[in-house]
Formats: C-alpha cells, sequence, structure tokens
C-alpha cells in the first residue's frame, strides 16, 4: 500500500505521483483514499477532473462503488494553476482526458511544492497508450498500477475491454459499455487468430 514519503531534503519542491490501469481497478477509490488522509493530516487540498467526465455528478470525483469527494471541474489543465492558491496537495483524477499542458502544469505545481497526486487510465479500449498518460507516468516520482477483476475468469485485469462497436478514443461509459478483463480474455475477443494460433503452438 502507498504510503505518504515522510523525507525530502528540499521541501520546498513537492513531487508527482500516479495512479494508472484498467477501468474498474480502484484509481478513483485509491486517489480518494490519498485526499482523505491529507484532509485528516490538516493538509489543503483541492481535487480536479476535467469537465467533460460528467459521469455521475459535475462537481465531484465519484467511484463506481459512490464514494465521492468535492471536485473542480476544469475545461484544460492551465485553469488549474490559478485554483492551487495555498495548496499543499492537488489531486487530479481522469488524466487521460487532458491534453499535453497537464504535464507542464504538473511539473509547475510540483515546483511550487505542491504534492500531485493524478490518476488515469494507462490504456484506451485498444490496448493503446492513452493520451498524456505515459508521459506522467515517466516524469512521476510514484506510480501505483491496480488491477480490476476479470469479469470473464476471475483473474487479474489490466485491459478495458469495449462492448460497443465505436472506434473513437473517447467514450463515456460504465459496465454498460466496458469490461475489466486479462489479458487472455482480452485477446481473445479482440484477436481471436492470434490467440488460435499461439494456443496450436503451446
Ligand atoms: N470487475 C471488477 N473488478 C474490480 N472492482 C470492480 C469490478 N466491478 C466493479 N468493481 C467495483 O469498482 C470499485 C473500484 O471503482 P473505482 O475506484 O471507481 O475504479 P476506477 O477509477 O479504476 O475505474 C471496486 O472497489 C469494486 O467495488
Ligand atoms: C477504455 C476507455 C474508457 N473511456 C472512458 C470510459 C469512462 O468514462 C472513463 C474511465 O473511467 P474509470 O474511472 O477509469 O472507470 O474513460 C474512454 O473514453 N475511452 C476508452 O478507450
Ligand atoms: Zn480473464
Amino acid at each position: 500500500m502507498f504510503l505518504e514519503p515522510q523525507w525530502t531534503p528540499h521541501p520546498q519542491t513537492g513531487w508527482i505521483e500516479v495512479i494508472c490501469g484498467s477501468m474498474f481497478s480502484g484509481k478513483t477509490e485509491e486517489l480518494i483514499r490519498r485526499v482523505n488522509r491529507a484532509l485528516i493530516a490538516k493538509q489543503e487540498v483541492k481535487i480536479f477532473k476535467p469537465a467533460l467526465d460528467k459521469r455521475y455528478d459535475e462537481i465531484k470525483v465519484v467511484s463506481h462503488d459512490r464514494n465521492h469527494v468535492h471536485a473542480y471541474p476544469v475545461e484544460n489543465a492551465y485553469q488549474m494553476l490559478s485554483l492551487v492558491e495555498n495548496c499543499q496537495v492537488v489531486a487530479i483524477d481522469e488524466a487521460q482526458f487532458f491534453d499535453n499542458h497537464i504535464v507542464e502544469v504538473c511539473n509547475t505545481l510540483a515546483f511550487r511544492g505542491i504534492r500531485v497526486i493524478v490518476s488515469g487510465l494507462d490504456m484506451d479500449f485498444q490496448g493503446k497508450p492513452f493520451g498524456v498518460m505515459p508521459h506522467l507516468i515517466a516524469i512521476a516520482e510514484f506510480v501505483t498500477k491496480v488491477h480490476a477483476i476479470c469479469v470473464c475468469c476471475g483473474g487479474l485485469a489490466s485491459y478495458s475491454f469495449r462492448l460497443s462497436p465505436s472506434k473513437k478514443q473517447v467514450l463515456l461509459g460504465e459496465k454498460d459499455i466496458y469490461e475489466p478483463r486479462c489479458r487472455y480474455c482480452y485477446y481473445k475477443a479482440m484477436f481471436p487468430e492470434m490467440v488460435l494460433e499461439q494456443e496450436k503452438s503451446y
């Protein structure tokens, strides 16, 4: 379990933490857990989410289990910079929906001494890196990859399988459109010939 770092020789700088994984892997719950611990420590915390993500609530970050914290919806990453006065901790959910500027914003916040917690999907429904997430993972001091349970076999899921035929990268949805799946069950549905070929030579 992730524990807050307690010591730094440069207290004037902060750091970046990334929480990543598939849908239903517990990214938002982990973000809420870290935020709540910071609040217990009486730290000034602000939570942001992209304004386009209105799935459960417009001004809350809500997990699939309906745990929630108050959040500021922002249209773009730069908006966060003007809203973080006196903050010690900034948490950003659904980071895959922001454009590249979020990298500069996270770095700026960390250099201002802020602890930045970023949560997002590392892969899209095609199993490809999602937006700016690989870049954030590369620059973060701490990266936590969480896993869901595969709905087909009960194994460890790191892929988000899309049930709808849409090929748009951004398609908001829940269990109606997405299933967390393990490597085998995801590839078997996406590329059956490839899995069959592998099984023959096994
Ligand atoms: N297949 C699944 N595997 C794991 N958790 C699931 C699954 N389906 C539903 N859940 C629920 O989703 C919760 C995680 O929700 P959340 O933190 O919002 O995930 P994420 O932000 O990664 O999509 C779990 O605690 C669990 O109750
Ligand atoms: C895989 C995938 C997901 N999305 C959308 C679906 C949801 O609205 C969010 C992810 O939410 P969660 O908190 O991680 O469950 O992203 C998408 O737009 N495109 C995709 O490929
Ligand atoms: Zn599986």
